[in-house]
């Protein structure tokens, strides 16, 4: 039996079949390629360009492989282009959640983790963010996201689909080798963007808003580790086989870091200048989140590995350093 990972070909979804593969397990990988890469994929992973939402080219999949669990990352995660285009955000994520679901109930594929987000909290109240914090998003995408919990929870209660909800903080680093690591057409996320300057690909990186509720007076975020991801991932999917509850937990490290201090720690990781600017603050953006994954830690057992900021970072620059181009096939997308 195979798992099907769905936007496989993205940055987090290409460490994940990269994480399976290390474990000899069988991946299946769907992409559309709107943001990912054919070669983050390893040619030897059976491969579907196939858009989730369209139920028969998804269905032939299912059709063709043996798919016992689904790993689902296909979506748009980028939050101030949901705050200009939210339909956008509810056909490929709200609408994609309900495509997936039939084919997954037609095909009696019934187990699946998903990548959900702290965008689904909004301003939080609390800090750290526990799985019991309200979730009221403040931004479409925290919203479509929030919309597909809420589907797979009623799907649980109607069709007995088990389901997990990771709910990622901020996302960063690379496999430390540097085979592969993030690269997205139009890059919106921190990390890469200051690393991208320190390269010298940019002039500098403009830091959006002073003016927010916290010590510094800049955004704080929890920047977590993708290879960890990537093992709550792996411990979920054996907690779904072993026919645990529904459930969600958060994923972070419990550290919150501002983007002024996130600038000053990459200077220090690479040794290079970094100019930086302040701008004005982006649409959409929660002044703090910081996450209490205590019960990812009690329940899946999960450990992550990366507690400082500068250890990710380092992992981000070595893949930045070795593809400045990023995977090089950005005329296929
Ligand atoms: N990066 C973060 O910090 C972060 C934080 C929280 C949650 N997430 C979630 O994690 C997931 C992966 O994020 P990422 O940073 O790797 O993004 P990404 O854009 O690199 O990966 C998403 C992949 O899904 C594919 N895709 C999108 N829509 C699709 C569709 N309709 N059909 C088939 N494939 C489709 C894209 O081509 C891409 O390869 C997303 O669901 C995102 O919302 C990311
Ligand atoms: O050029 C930039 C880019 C970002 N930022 C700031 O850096 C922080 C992080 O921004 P990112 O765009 O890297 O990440 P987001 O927090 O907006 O969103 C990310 O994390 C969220 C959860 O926290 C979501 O899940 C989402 O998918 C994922 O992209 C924010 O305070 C943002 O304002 C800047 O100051 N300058």
């Amino acid at each position: 039996m195979s798992t099907l990972v769905l936007g496989g070909a993205g940055y987090i979804g290409s460490h994940m079949v990269d994480s399976l593969r290390a474990q000899n397990k069988a991946v299946v990988v769907v992409d559309n390629l709107a943001t990912g890469h054919r070669l983050a994929v390893p040619e030897d992973v059976p491969f579907y360009q196939v858009d989730i939402r369209d139920k028969q080219a998804l269905s032939a999949v299912f059709d063709q492989e043996e798919i016992d669990q689904v790993v689902h990352f296909a979506a748009s995660s980028i939050v101030p282009e949901s705050m200009t285009d939210p339909l956008k955000y509810f056909d490929n994520n709200t609408a994609g959640m309900i495509a997936l679901l039939e084919v997954m109930l037609e095909h009696d594929v019934k187990q699946i983790v998903f990548s959900s987000t702290a965008a689904t909290y909004g301003d939080a109240k609390e800090s750290p963010i526990k799985e019991t914090t309200p979730q009221l998003p403040i931004n479409p995408y925290g919203l479509s996201k929030l919309q597909m919990e809420q589907i797979m929870a009623w799907a649980d209660k109607a069709y007995n689909l088990k389901w997990v909800a990771l709910r990622y903080f901020n996302v960063a680093g690379a496999k430390p080798d540097g085979s592969i690591g993030e690269d997205h057409p139009t890059e919106t996320h921190l990390v890469p963007i200051i690393l991208q300057t320190a390269l010298g690909e940019r002039d500098a990186i403009t830091m959006f808003g002073d003016d927010y509720n916290t010590p510094d007076g800049f955004n704080v975020r929890d920047y977590v580790h993708v290879m960890d991801l990537v093992d709550a991932h792996v411990l979920a999917l054996d907690y779904l086989a072993k026919g645990n509850v529904s459930n969600q937990f958060n994923l972070g490290t419990a550290n919150g870091y501002s983007v002024k201090q996130m600038v000053e720690a990459a200077r220090e990781a690479t040794g290079m200048e970094i100019p930086a600017t302040v701008g004005p603050r982006r649409a959409g953006d929660p002044d703090s989140l910081i996450a209490d994954s205590t019960k990812a830690r009690e329940v899946l057992g999960w450990t992550p590995q990366y507690e400082s900021v500068q250890e990710i970072i380092k992992t981000a620059w070595t893949w930045h350093q070795t593809h400045p181009e990023g995977y090089q096939d950005r005329s296929k997308n």
